[in-house]
Order: structure tokens, then sequence, then C-alpha cells
């Protein structure tokens, strides 16, 4: 049994991988190609732990072209969409370029484009409804950065990521939605908030939802956990009892450590 149940809801774990600027569209077609074979060879059940990868824009076709012809059982999607649907915006991608591409999701409001582009979590509400209203899955990225953590601020910055991001939203937009918490500090520095801080979070972003809609919607949102997520620490972070899957960056660069985060029940087996 790997879904958690709250419940009625079943939450199936989602793997995804964030490849940030690595990877042109030959290499990301070697990667899901093998990536595929590995989990494939292992009886991987996608039904039951799902697998999303986030290539560049540029390798999203490649990426579809495999994805169709060899009926691959992953899911792919986006690392930012413009709020706007089409017009005079130079170097954007819109949610309906991304619909027709297959995407399943689309990041939202990742740290490094709140920080290296200076997205507002006005901008980043208005991509999380430009994205649902093109039928893509919004993964929200939101967590605190080292000093908000340092002064005990992290839980309040956090959760009023999330409020902005989703204001104006319906309980059934919302229950589509991935909350991704991915402490600023543990992003590509080896340092990784530990299983209890993981659940501190997720636990005070379910209770926030359930406030601001009800239990049943709150149940059915999925709670990623990512910073330094390697195959050795998957497994006890996503034990926990209100994490739902991860946000791997580095990691899923490389086939093995990423199928083998991706076979996080086989570690529970063997811890
Ligand atoms: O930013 C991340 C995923 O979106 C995390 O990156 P790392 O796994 O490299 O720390």
């Amino acid at each position: 049994m790997t879904a958690k149940t709250d419940g009625v809801y079943d939450r199936t774990p989602l793997i995804a991988g964030n490849w940030k600027m690595n990877l042109d569209h030959l290499e990301a077609v070697t990667l899901v190609q093998k990536l595929s074979w590995t989990l494939s060879d292992a009886d991987h059940d996608f039904e039951r732990v799902e697998v999303a990868v986030f290539p560049p824009f540029t390798d999203l076709r490649s990426v579809q072209t495999l994805v169709a012809a060899d009926r691959l059982p992953l899911v792919y999607g986006g690392q930012d969409l413009s709020p706007e649907t089409s017009g005079a915006y130079t170097g954007d991608i819109s949610g309906q370029f991304l619909s027709k591409l297959g995407c399943t999701y689309v990041l939202v409001g990742h740290s490094e484009r709140r920080t290296i582009h200076a997205e507002s979590d006005e901008v980043v509400q208005r991509k999380v409804k430009a994205a649902l209203e093109h039928g893509l899955g919004p993964i929200l990225c939101v967590g605190e950065g080292l000093e908000v953590r340092q002064a005990g601020q992290h839980v309040e910055h956090t959760l009023g990521q999330m409020r902005a991001a989703v204001d104006g939203l319906s309980a059934d937009q919302v229950a589509d939605l991935v909350v991704a918490y991915e402490p600023v500090w543990a992003i590509g520095t080896g340092e990784v908030a530990g299983p209890e801080d993981a659940q501190e979070m997720c636990r005070a972003l379910r209770a926030e939802l359930e406030d601001l809609y009800d239990a049943d919607t709150a149940a059915r949102v999925r709670l990623l956990y990512g910073g330094s997520v390697k195959s050795g620490n998957v497994a006890s972070i996503l034990r926990e009892r209100d994490v739902d899957g991860v946000l791997v960056g580095g990691a899923s660069l490389e086939v093995d450590e990423f199928a083998s985060i991706v076979r996080f029940e086989h570690h529970l087996l063997t811890d």
C-alpha cells in the first residue's frame, strides 16, 4: 500500500524531476528512454507511484514524440509558463503551447524564478490560474530562505506564499493543485531539511487548506518536499504522513539515482 489515505482520498505519490537548465533535446531523449527501461525492468508500477520529468522547453517536443511513440507511462511538464495566453511577450511560453505538447503539469513559482526573475506572489497567482485554464496541473513551489528560517518565521512565510497563490481559486481548482515545499537553503546545497521539518510544513500547509477550503479538499491536495533529495534520504522523507512525493533537482539528472528515488518503497523495505 503506497498511497496515503486521509479519510476517503488516496493520494498517489508523485516523484518529479526538475532538470532546470540542463540537458539538450538529444540528451533528454536518451535520459527518458533509459529511465523508462530501468523502471520497466524493475517492474515499476506507474499507477501506484507517478513519475514526472520537467525538461527545458526546447526538449519538450522530443520528449512528447518519444513518450507517444513508445507509449511510455511517465508524464512531463514545463518548468514555467506565462500568465498570458498569447501576444507581445517576447521569450515567454504560453500554457496553451504546453498543453498542446501533452504536458500534464507545470512548475509555478520555483524559488529560482522568484529570486532570479523577481517573480512576485501576484505573478505566481496569475500563473497558477493560467495553468488551470489551460488544463495543466500546477505544481506550486513555496518555501523560505535561510534568514526567515533562522528567525523562526518559516511556517508563516510559506503559508503566506500559498495563500497568495490560491487566492480566488475554487475548491475544485485547488484539489488539482500540487504544492511543493522547497526550503531555499536546502536546494542544491546538500543540506536537506529533516523528515520532521518536511512533515511540520506539509502538515501546516494542509491545515491551512482546511481553513481556506474544507477537509475534503485539503485531503486531496498532494504535498511534495524538495531540496537535496537523494536515494539515501527519500524513504525517510516519504514515510511522513503529509508528504506525498518529492521534487528532485540534481539527482534527477542521473538515471540510476532517479530510478532509485522513484523506487523509494524498496528502501522502506530494506532500511
Ligand atoms: O530545486 C529543486 C527542485 O525543484 C531541488 O534541487 P536539488 O534537488 O538539486 O536540491
